[in-house]
């Protein structure tokens, strides 16, 4: 488990991560959201003593990650995917890290097969796609077995099937009752990824809720429905709770009412429907309306730095 208490993190008068409190669990996948600047990084570092809090505390299974004796052991991540020597192979790589945190040789092995890197392992790691690069990020987070993986941007330029093959990868390692968290900004990938979301705008915590609970609020904008027999269809549905409006002559949004009931309802008094669409808000609108307050101040900023 990763607990975040009221960490903050201040670089002069600049506040990059603000009182932020939420918790990681084990056994699920966690997405960490937040438009560019939002202070997702800086978290993630302090996470793992790559930064210190200006205030407030994080422990990584009870303990701050550099009280524990062998982190890697406990805490694999990918905070910056090119950070290997162009000229070296992935297996030399993940062989001397391997080799510093006292990790044995045949787990080299195991992280390059399940990281699917078995036939470029010997080939140089300058030379490798973006893909490539980001696997072999991710092998070496796994390299100590640890019970908490935490990856910046794991499927960042990914193509369909490298985002299907981290989803899978992750789901696995939570159904193993791991602490998975990854951080993204975009909405959309991280919800096929996820199971829970902490979102994150300027540096303060906007939401700490399930994937599940997300969309569904999401989605909660009514059901489109086209009759030719508006005003009969207007009446049958009226009630506490349901509000009507009219788009066109025949078309009506209803809320309050879901579709499967509306539908009922009109075979019932046989009024004909041709069509009968819940109403849904892309996930990506929803995340946007979140945190539209913090890329606003983001935006603000930058034009005030311009204008200086
Ligand atoms: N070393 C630093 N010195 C000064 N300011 C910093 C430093 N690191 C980060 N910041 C500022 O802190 C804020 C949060 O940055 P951070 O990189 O944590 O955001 P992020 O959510 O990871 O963004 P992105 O999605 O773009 O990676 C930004 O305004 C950034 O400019």
């Amino acid at each position: 488990m990763i607990d975040v208490r009221r960490l903050t993190k201040r670089y002069g008068d600049r506040t990059a991560v603000d009182g932020l409190t939420f918790t990681v669990q084990p056994g699920q996948v966690t997405g960490f959201l937040g438009p560019n600047g939002a202070g997702k990084s800086t978290t993630m570092r302090m996470i793992i003593g790559l930064d210190r809090p200006t205030s407030g505390s994080v422990t990584v299974n009870g303990k701050r990650y550099d009280r524990h004796r062998a982190p890697l052991t406990e805490i694999g991540s990918l905070l910056e995917a090119r950070s290997v020597h162009p000229g070296r192979s992935a297996f030399a790589h993940l062989t001397a890290l391997a080799h510093t945190h006292g990790i044995p040789r045949r787990r080299v092995d195991e992280v390059i097969e399940l990281a699917g890197l078995t036939s470029v392992a010997h080939k140089r790691a300058g030379a490798f796609s973006l893909g490539m690069g980001q696997r072999l990020g991710i092998a070496a987070a796994l390299l100590g077995d640890p019970q908490i993986v935490m990856l910046d941007e794991p499927v960042n330029g990914l193509d369909p099937e490298g985002v299907l093959w981290v989803r899978t990868l992750l789901s696995g390692l939570a159904a193993e009752g791991r602490t998975v968290m990854l951080s993204s900004h975009l909405m959309s990938e991280t919800a096929l990824i996820a199971d829970h979301l902490v979102v994150i705008g300027r540096g303060r915590l906007l939401a700490d809720t399930t994937v599940d609970a997300f969309v569904q609020e999401a989605g909660g904008r009514g059901v489109r429905v086209a009759t030719t027999e508006p005003e009969r269809l207007r009446a049958l549905l009226s009630g506490p709770g349901v509000a009507i409006t009219s788009t066109t002559a025949e078309h009506l949004v209803v809320d309050g009412m879901d579709s499967r009931r509306i539908g009922a309802l009109a075979a019932q008094h046989g009024v004909p429907l041709y069509e009968l669409t819940p109403q849904t808000v892309s996930l990506e609108e929803a995340f946007m309306e979140l945190t539209r307050d913090a890329v606003e101040y983001q935006s603000t900023t930058a034009a005030t730095l311009r204008a200086a």
